[in-house]
């Protein structure tokens, strides 16, 4: 990977407007003023609901369409100017069959990605066989493409994107439609990428992905931004409520269910309970009430991303509501 070069940003955009033109009626704004901007190194995620506006935002800044207002820069690079400089700093892996050719062999497709990127001959044998090595790929190397499982091409996908070791991934929806087992071997790698100073820009459903993988996300409803910030922050700032988990018999639960500053008891599926408590001062006077009633496993708990995720984008279509 080339060297980073001073702290500019690794993405940055300002204010980007994109319209796609209808051919009758109304033309649809997929960006409506967005802004946003991720530091080099940081793991980026980008949340929100179909249509959005995320695959728009990636394929801008893949420099693959241009934005109808507004302006971006990759790793200080102009987006609508200076693509040609932009394109060798990305990894770009989307989703679909685009990119990979089934009828030829991982190693072929490696290669054949490889001689694109203007590697040598030699150059290119290497790092392909790196990456199918790192990719976990080696073994089956030799064999077609359209033989291998969807985690296995997947898999590909993100070595193809790797193959000119960029500093900055963009990566749409990577683990769609991966059973569990193979989503999770692909979120090891991304992560073992990202451990290795790269900038990735992650667009996600998965939010339980996105708690894991990511160091900030940015949500996006609308075409707007309506929250860019650390998943544990976003869940502090918008939690109204605290919660506190208890394992206490039904006769203590029911005194805490009575107890004015308690809103909710439920159970939780690990047979503990989930006690919601109405305002964080509040929280306190619970947790001395329980710890007074001989109750020792007890721990307070903030809602995690789906739970903020569903606030936020569900909620109304508020304006910024927790921008930067
Ligand atoms: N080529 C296009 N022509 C017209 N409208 C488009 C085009 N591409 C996207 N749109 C519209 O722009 C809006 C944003 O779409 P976009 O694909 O960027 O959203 P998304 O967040 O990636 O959604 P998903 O999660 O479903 O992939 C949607 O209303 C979509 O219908």
């Amino acid at each position: 990977m080339p060297a980073l070069s001073g702290n500019q940003p690794a993405v940055e955009t300002h204010d980007l407007r994109r319209e796609y033109r209808a051919r009758r009626g109304a033309g649809v704004t997929a960006l409506d003023g967005v802004s946003i901007e991720v530091a080099q190194g940081e793991v980026h995620g980008l949340l929100g609901p179909n249509g959005a506006g995320k695959s728009t935002l990636m394929k801008i800044l893949s420099t693959v369409l241009l934005p109808t207002a507004g302006s971006g820069r990759v790793l200080g690079h102009d987006l609508a100017t200076e693509y040609r400089r932009i394109r060798p700093l990305l990894g770009i892996v989307f989703g679909g069959e685009r990119g990979v050719y089934p009828r030829l062999t991982a190693r072929q497709n490696l290669r054949y990605w490889a001689a694109l990127y203007g590697l040598s001959t030699a150059a290119g044998r290497s790092r392909t066989e790196e990456l199918l090595d790192e990719f976990g790929l080696a073994e089956r190397a030799g064999d077609r493409v359209e033989t291998y499982s969807v985690g296995m091409r997947q898999r590909l996908h993100l070595a193809r994107g790797m193959v000119a070791d960029p500093r900055v991934l963009l990566l749409d929806e990577p683990t769609n439609g991966l059973d569990p087992l193979a989503a999770r071997q692909l979120r090891e790698l991304i992560g073992r990428l990202a451990g290795e100073g790269r900038t990735v820009l992650l667009a996600t459903h998965d939010l339980d992905e996105a708690e894991l993988l990511c160091d900030r996300v940015t949500m996006i409803n609308n075409g707007r931004v309506v929250a860019a910030e650390a998943p544990k922050t976003l869940a502090r700032l918008l939690s109204r409520q605290e919660r506190i988990r208890v394992r206490a018999d039904p006769a203590l639960l029911d005194q805490v269910r009575a107890l004015p500053e308690v809103t909710e008891v439920a159970a939780a599926d690990d047979g503990a309970a989930v006690v919601s408590v109405g305002s964080q001062e509040a929280v306190g006077r619970v947790l001395a009430f329980v710890v007074a009633a001989g109750v020792t496993e007890v721990r307070t708990e903030l809602p995690n991303l789906e739970e903020v995720y569903l606030r936020l984008v569900h909620r109304n279509d508020e304006r910024s509501v927790v921008a930067r």
